[in-house]
């Protein structure tokens, strides 16, 4: 009997452990209103996603549909006008060490050396921990991203995927919960960004972070993420679809491709955006 009583409360405790694993990042009934001279502009209209944690979920949409909105709330430099954000059930106010942001213009301080830029996010958050310390694992998350050698040069000294590298690593030195990135790849050749894409992918199944991405790149999005969020195109723009990205991990580019549910999907995302919810100027 007590035995039978155990299981159930074990059954009972799992099921509460993947429930507040599911709810992990809970977006709930998100609306954003801007003032402007010509009246209230609604950007968002009641945007509801739950993030599971260590999801890797990508936002796609058209331009200004809303999307660097939505994770600027998430990264806590915006906030709602209606609805709230809960990151493990606390309300996101303000930016905090566990999200962090990846721009696509890098923002390096180009006055520090490649090392620099990383230690002092570092120090920056972990203030007491001892200089030694801090310097080991500037390096560890250099040498991450294969920047060992790079760590003394100053950001004008090295290409544009070295500088997302040198951001990637600043951000995740820090060991956030939510690693955010917007369009980080976007200004990069079609072959630096594949190889990040794979760095990428294997930071985030050794982190264990949770991301989140926007990317305009639909081929991205189906090679990187667990869910592709769709948006409707703006004002008011919402989650139109969100489509569950099937293909076992660790992932291969080649493999992907030969499948021909890439294809459905792909194709599934394409007549989203350039039919379903066409911009008037494409
Ligand atoms: N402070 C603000 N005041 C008024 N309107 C704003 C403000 N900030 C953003 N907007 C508007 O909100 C809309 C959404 O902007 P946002 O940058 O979130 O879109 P986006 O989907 O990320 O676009 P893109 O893909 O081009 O980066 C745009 O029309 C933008 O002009």
């Amino acid at each position: 009997m007590q035995l039978a009583k155990n299981t159930h409360n074990q059954s009972q405790v799992n099921k509460l452990l993947k429930q507040k694993a599911d709810d992990f990042l809970v977006i709930e009934g998100v609306s954003k209103i801007y003032p402007t001279p010509e009246g209230p502009y609604t950007v968002l209209d009641g945007v509801d996603l739950k993030v599971r944690e260590g999801e890797f979920v990508c936002i796609i949409g058209h331009s200004g549909c809303g999307k660097s909105t939505l994770l600027n709330m998430v990264a806590g430099f915006n906030t709602p006008s209606e609805g709230i954000v809960l990151l493990q059930d606390q309300p996101i106010t303000e930016p905090g060490p566990d999200r962090m942001m990846v721009f696509q213009n890098y923002c390096l301080l180009p006055w520090l050396s490649v090392f620099d830029n990383v230690y002092l996010a570092i120090d920056s958050v972990f203030p007491k921990k001892s200089q030694a310390e801090k310097r080991a694992i500037a390096r560890e998350h250099l040498a991450m991203v294969g920047l060992t050698e790079a760590a003394d040069k100053k950001p004008s000294q090295i290409s544009g995927g070295m500088k997302q590298r040198v951001a990637i690593a600043r951000a995740l030195s820090i060991r956030p919960q939510v690693l955010i990135l917007d369009e980080p790849f976007g200004a990069l050749d079609a072959i630096t960004k594949e190889e990040l894409q794979e760095e990428l992918l294997q930071i985030w199944r050794e982190h264990q972070v949770t991301v989140l991405m926007i990317t305009h790149d639909i081929d991205e999005a189906l090679f990187l993420a667990d869910r592709v969020v769709m948006m409707t195109n703006g004002p008011a723009a919402q989650i139109g679809e969100i489509l569950e990205v099937p293909f076992a991990r660790p992932r291969n580019r080649r493999r992907i491709m030969e499948d021909p549910e890439y294809y459905n999907l792909r194709n599934y995302a394409l007549d989203f955006l350039y039919r379903r919810f066409a911009h008037d100027d494409e």
